[in-house]
């Protein structure tokens, strides 16, 4: 029980901005309750006393049947318009709360950082944000609301029960404690650990149905398809069967609670018929008492229900805590001041290892780029060439050592002003499910046209795009699934070269373009950029040779020139070689490789 407390807290915290709205639906969640009492027992009275007073000859007359019909409407009106309002306002008061909790949850989940968040599965990070989020409706609508209605309703029957028979008020009082909060507490407790593991199974469903729709090219082709769904199925079925366990236990809380209900009226209907023996009450009153403890069994109804959904709520508050308190891996100060004179680029004995137990991704790693300067860094898979552009862009910081533009370390830079020195073609581009236009937009969302034209056609895509009938409205659908892969990756350059920072980073920008289509685009790429500070991450030599090639006097004979390309190769054209995270080789340009 604490646990669960622990882990609903910081959300129930959350709720404190919406407590007006919550504290006006609590009360008319209780005028509700209310006069459904009002309306059963006044009724009851009323039925029972006209009877009498029809029964009992001459006093018919004298009856008032004027107030208590008036009472009657009265009840019934306040109880239709109570539900209404109650609906109104605390689904009201939920629906913000979850809206600020979304925009809460994702405002910490965004300076966690896209390093360690890789650690979690798109499917999941989406059940969690969707779906977790949403379970938490249970905690205001029907458990606090509901469970503060029933607390007075327990104090309040009792007490107005007392003047006819303190032994109807104390078993009415007691009845009614019984059903409102032994029957929650113990649906909680049955309920706990199948609610957290439906919470769990939904996210684990949810994932693997993600993957499975992201990979179904990959099972078809490896024929895994039914493996996958048979995977599926046994998943469902054990959601199923979670699901029918909990169906028991609402079915066994609902017994009980008529159980118990049923033998509360009884047994005040016996002590009453007592009493009217005995002359201490009369019929009508009889009735009265009866049909208000009735009633007032219909505010706790629904308690036990939502209690045993409560272990559900807290799997879901528990996941979601999960991610807030996940570490951040880095943190941006709100301003960095004037940005620097020169954008020499220096990595000053930098180590970084993933994890505290990995092998390190990058090892004593230095190098010093001057502004303008150019570096290819070779390597063989795995050798730590993404790590570093990671570095640069504080995906994550160095374990070891530090990164520094304009003799600044990065770290001091704000968040904004580091994005506009370092453009990047990452290695693996994503292309949202949206236009070719709003693609180029993530770089620079007030690019124009012109400005549009001008970055594709520096990326050789400019002709592909304007034979599509659409134009830069085509749309490249889900992760650019409509454009091919050549193409995708030239829409990456398109958006580096809009976002054209004075740092440019080319993670195997090249990969899965043809000979050809890669040679002039690195040409034409190349001819933007020139005077920029370049860094090309490879585990090819073409790009190396070609650039050699692009930068060479023109006099070294056998040498490829490139058009628009001409320039001495100067000592801060640098080549890397980089193998387990440690630079083993580096060559100036002119030095052949
Ligand atoms: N997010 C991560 N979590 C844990 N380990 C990682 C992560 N990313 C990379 N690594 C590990 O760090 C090492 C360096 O990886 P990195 O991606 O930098 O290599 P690379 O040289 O870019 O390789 P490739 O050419 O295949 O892209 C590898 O051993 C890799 O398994």
């Amino acid at each position: 029980m604490n646990r669960m407390f622990k882990e609903l807290t910081p959300f129930i915290r959350r709720f404190r901005s919406q407590w007006g709205r919550m504290a006006l639906g609590t009360l008319l969640g209780l005028v509700t309750v209310a006069s459904s009492v009002g309306l059963l027992a006044l009724s009851g009275w009323f039925i029972s006393a006209a009877a009498y007073a029809g029964l009992s000859s001459g006093s018919a007359h004298l009856f008032n049947f004027f107030f208590p019909s008036i009472g009657v409407r009265i009840f019934a009106f306040a109880r239709t318009l109570g539900r209404y309002g109650d609906r109104i306002v605390s689904h009201d008061a939920t629906f913000r709360i979850l809206e600020q909790l979304r925009v809460w949850f994702y405002g910490r989940i965004e300076p966690i950082g896209p390093g360690p968040l890789g650690g979690f599965r798109s499917g999941d990070l989406l059940s969690r944000i969707v779906s977790d989020i949403d379970a938490l409706d249970n905690l205001y609508l029907r458990v606090i609301q509901p469970s503060v209605v029933a607390l007075i309703l327990a104090a309040a029957l009792p007490l107005f029960l007392l003047p006819f028979d303190p032994w109807i008020a104390f078993v009415a009082g007691s009845g009614l404690v019984a059903a409102g909060f032994g029957i929650p507490v113990l649906s909680g407790r049955l309920g706990a650990d199948t609610g957290s593991s439906m919470t769990a199974r939904v996210a684990r469903l949810r994932t693997r149905i993600v993957d499975g729709i992201q990979g179904a090219p990959d099972m078809i082709v490896f024929g895994a398809s039914a493996r996958y769904l048979n995977d599926l199925r046994e998943e469902n079925r054990k959601l199923i069967d979670d699901q029918r366990r909990m169906s028991h236990i609402r079915g066994f809380s609902g017994a009980l609670m008529t159980l118990i209900s049923g033998l509360t009226v009884g047994i005040v209907l016996w002590l009453g018929s007592g009493d009217v023996l005995q002359q201490w009450m009369d019929g009508p009153r009889l009735t009265l008492a009866v049909m208000a403890t009735l009633a007032a069994f219909e505010g706790v109804v629904p308690l036990p229900a939502a209690y045993q959904f409560l272990g559900r709520t807290q799997k879901a508050a528990a996941r979601l805590l999960e991610i807030v308190h996940t570490p951040v891996a880095v943190r941006f100060p709100a301003a960095s001041g004037a940005l620097p004179q020169s954008f020499d680029l220096t990595f000053e004995a930098v180590g970084f290892q993933y994890a505290a137990d990995a092998p390190p991704a990058l090892d004593n790693f230095s190098l010093h780029i001057p502004e303008g300067g150019r570096v290819v860094v070779l390597g063989e898979t795995g050798a730590g060439k993404t790590t570093l552009v990671n570095l640069l862009v504080r995906f994550w910081d160095p374990t070891k050592g530090r990164i520094l533009i304009g003799g600044r370390d990065i770290r001091s830079y704000s968040e904004t002003d580091l994005r506009r020195l370092v453009s990047v073609v990452p290695q693996q581009p994503h292309l949202f499910n949206a236009s070719i236009r709003d693609n180029l937009r993530i770089a620079r969302k007030d690019a124009s046209e012109v400005e549009m034209k001008t970055a594709l056609a520096v990326a050789k895509l400019l002709d592909v795009v304007e034979a599509l009938p659409e134009g830069l409205d085509t749309w490249v659908g889900e992760g650019g699934r409509e454009l091919s892969g050549g193409q995708a990756r030239r829409l990456s350059v398109a958006r580096a070269v809009l976002h054209d920072a004075p740092i440019w980073v080319l993670d195997e920008a090249t990969e899965g373009l043809d000979t050809v289509t890669e040679a002039e685009m690195t040409a034409s790429l190349y001819r933007h950029i020139r005077g920029k500070t370049l860094i090309v991450i490879t585990h090819r030599l073409s790009l190396w040779t070609l650039m050699r090639s692009e930068t060479a006097t023109g006099d070294t004979p056998g040498r490829t020139r490139h058009p628009g390309l001409q320039g001495k190769a100067v000592s801060s054209d640098i080549v890397v070689m980089l193998d387990k995270g440690r630079i083993v080789g580096k060559r100036f340009l002119d030095f052949s490789f």
